[in-house]
């Protein structure tokens, strides 16, 4: 018997005709992606062969099964061959042929409904992977031996609607598949090529890949999808190696939470929070880097698992519930991904819970990351409650103390929480604190940029409002002041007309001559000054100026018939108390010169 009495030519139906042509021309924009489809459909083959042989030892795998992939200059080929299933004659017809099993008709029809644009979304529901080999291949040949039959047959096609079917030869169960490469595509004829896309996309699969080097297999890839492995088998040093490996980092990890999830969503994770900051440079996008794994396979790192508050988070997601070839379109609307995200966030949110038990701990956490976490209070108002609950804050009582340690501190007549947001350099000396002490309120003194914003938008924590000690004039009585303070802040407030909302005497300042306060209703200093070096337009009324009665420089200028210079010192010295520079530099420090030399 000949080769050409059997082999048969069948015409490929028109659906896969055109769909060969979309794959071809629109479905992937990176050519590189049919090896992994290729390997993912091998690894796949080898993981059925091996769970089949589980009822029937006949099909048990060899020794050491392994994805064997080997490229010929001289022939053009790349070569890939596994240790799978194999498929018999009319599976090579069926899986190869058609694209029947979800439905040819069902396919043609959403085709014909769908715009050239949003086909590739569509293919990627069908699971047409193999055809993407036509991608670099002008010709396709398949050799298959099915698992428990003698008989192996090969399958070729030039991609332009016809396939044949032909007896062959292969020594073992399996799969070939050989790719004649065209010229356009000669580029993954390289070894080193094939090594890189490999380990960009299937480092993780179980099965160990070999590529053929100087004649020689060996393997390209660690062969190790640490995180569907149980708990129990990994070592503290496999995790830190495998964090290291994908998250381009070198200290170990400071959390390591790794979790099956089972149940109507399947997926495993493996996430881990570095010990420290990392170093960057340039400042990086802060968008989650979670590794989408889609059964093993490398998917994709931008599908942003974690909201930016989480950004720091790394590892990997990898679910059963996506296809393999799932479109970037897809990864956006699929309801899948928005379950795991969720799942995901609660699960990191109740490991810092239970990691903040140990204040120590969660200090180098929060050093690291607090600034990055906080983010959540004004970005994720679902999650703020939570994660104001786990942050520590400086406060003028305590180092760190938690919302709920300062509301339990709470003296009787304080019904809201007090914080003052500022550079940490001067909060601590800052006269809006001043009263405070007095009254025995604690103030929260919060020195991240993001400090100055959040609070206003999360407006209370436990019911308990969160107000900012620069917007707290109402909290302090009125003094009863004297006759000349009295004109003493009606000529203030006549000479800075404009530049402050008015001028008041205060009962709280004990050792500053003056301070701004900003009214309640608009944003509070922190605020107004970070809208400001924003270059943004800053809303509300301007402060007020509340003056120290009991200061010698306030008595001074009581006295003074003429101070409309002294009036915009003061101002500028209260700015400077806040950090702010004064509205003219250089004629503040020409004033306070001339004063000092007694001018
Ligand atoms: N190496 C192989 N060994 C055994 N069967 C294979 C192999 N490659 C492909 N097949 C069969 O061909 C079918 C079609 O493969 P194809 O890549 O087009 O789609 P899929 O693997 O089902 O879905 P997708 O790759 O898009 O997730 C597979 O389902 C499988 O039955």
């Amino acid at each position: 018997m000949t080769e050409t009495v059997t082999a048969e030519t069948y015409d490929f139906g028109t659906e896969v005709g055109r769909l060969l042509d979309l794959v071809v021309h629109s479905l992937y924009s990176d050519r590189e992606i049919f090896l992994r489809e290729l390997v993912a459909n091998a690894a796949d083959a080898t993981d059925k062969r091996r769970f089949l042989a589980l009822s029937d030892g006949a099909l048990a795998l060899p020794e050491n099964p392994a994805i064997k992939i080997s490229t010929d200059k001289l022939t053009q080929t790349i070569t890939i061959s596994d240790h799978g299933t194999g498929m018999s004659k009319e599976e090579l017809a069926d899986h190869l042929g058609t694209i029947a099993r979800s439905g040819t008709a069902a396919f043609t029809s959403s085709l014909a409904a769908k715009s050239p644009e949003e086909r590739p979304s569509l293919i990627g529901q069908f699971g047409v992977g193999f055809y993407s080999a036509f991608m670099v291949a002008d010709e396709v040949e398949v050799i298959s031996r099915k698992a428990g039959h003698q008989e192996a047959w090969a399958w070729l096609s030039n991609g332009k609607g016809k396939y044949t079917i032909k007896p062959a030869a292969r020594d073992e169960s399996g799969t070939t598949i050989i790719l004649h490469i065209k010229p356009e595509a000669e580029e993954f004829l390289e070894p080193l090529r094939i090594k890189t896309i490999i380990r960009k996309w299937a480092d993780h699969i179980a099965l160990p890949i070999e590529l053929e080097e100087d004649g020689k297999f060996a393997s390209v890839t660690e062969g190790n999808a640490l995180w569907r492995r149980n708990k129990s088998e990994i070592s503290k040093e496999d995790y830190t190696a495998f964090y290291r490996h994908t998250g381009h980092a070198w200290d170990e990890p400071w959390a390591t939470i790794h979790w099956r999830a089972e149940g109507t969503l399947e997926f495993s994770a493996l996430l881990f929070i570095p010990s420290s900051k990392p170093f960057m440079p340039v400042e990086e996008t802060r968008e989650s880097k979670v590794r989408l794994h889609v059964k093993r396979m490398f998917i994709t790192d931008e599908a942003r698992l974690l909201p930016n508050w989480l950004s720091f988070v790394t590892g990997v997601v990898d679910t059963e519930d996506l296809p393999l070839n799932v479109s970037r379109e897809i990864l956006q609307a699929t309801p899948v991904l928005d379950k795991i995200r969720k799942a995901l966030v609660n699960r990191v949110l109740s490991e810092l819970k239970s990691q903040a038990k140990d204040s120590e701990t969660f200090k180098t956490f929060q050093d690291n990351f607090g600034a990055v976490l906080k983010e959540g209070l004004y970005d994720d108002t679902g999650h703020a409650a939570d994660i104001a609950g786990l942050l520590r804050f400086a406060s003028t009582k305590e180092d760190a103390t938690t919302l709920d340690d300062y509301i339990a501190r709470m003296p009787e007549g304080q019904s809201d929480i007090y914080y003052l947001a500022g550079d940490a350099t001067n909060l601590k000396t800052s006269p809006q604190l001043e009263g405070f002490a007095e009254k025995g309120y604690e103030v929260l003194l919060l020195a991240d940029p993001i400090d100055a914003f959040w609070p206003t938008r999360m407006e209370s924590y436990k019911d308990k409002k969160l107000k900012s000690a620069s917007q707290a004039a109402s909290l302090f009585a009125p003094a009863e002041s004297s006759a000349d303070i009295t004109a003493l802040c009606e000529n203030l407030a006549k000479a800075l007309e404009g530049k402050v909302s008015g001028v008041t005497a205060s009962t709280r300042l004990k050792d500053s001559p003056a301070m701004l306060v900003a009214s309640e209703a608009g944003p509070d200093l922190a605020m107004q000054r970070m809208l400001r070096r924003a270059g943004r337009p800053v809303f509300g009324l301007p402060p007020a100026l509340e003056i120290n009665p009991g200061h010698k420089l306030i008595q001074a200028l009581a006295t003074r018939a003429e101070l409309e210079s002294e009036a915009n010192l003061l101002l500028d010295l209260a700015k400077l108390q806040e950090g702010d520079l004064p509205e003219d530099p250089a004629a503040f420090v020409r004033h306070i010169a001339n004063a000092i030399a007694g001018a």
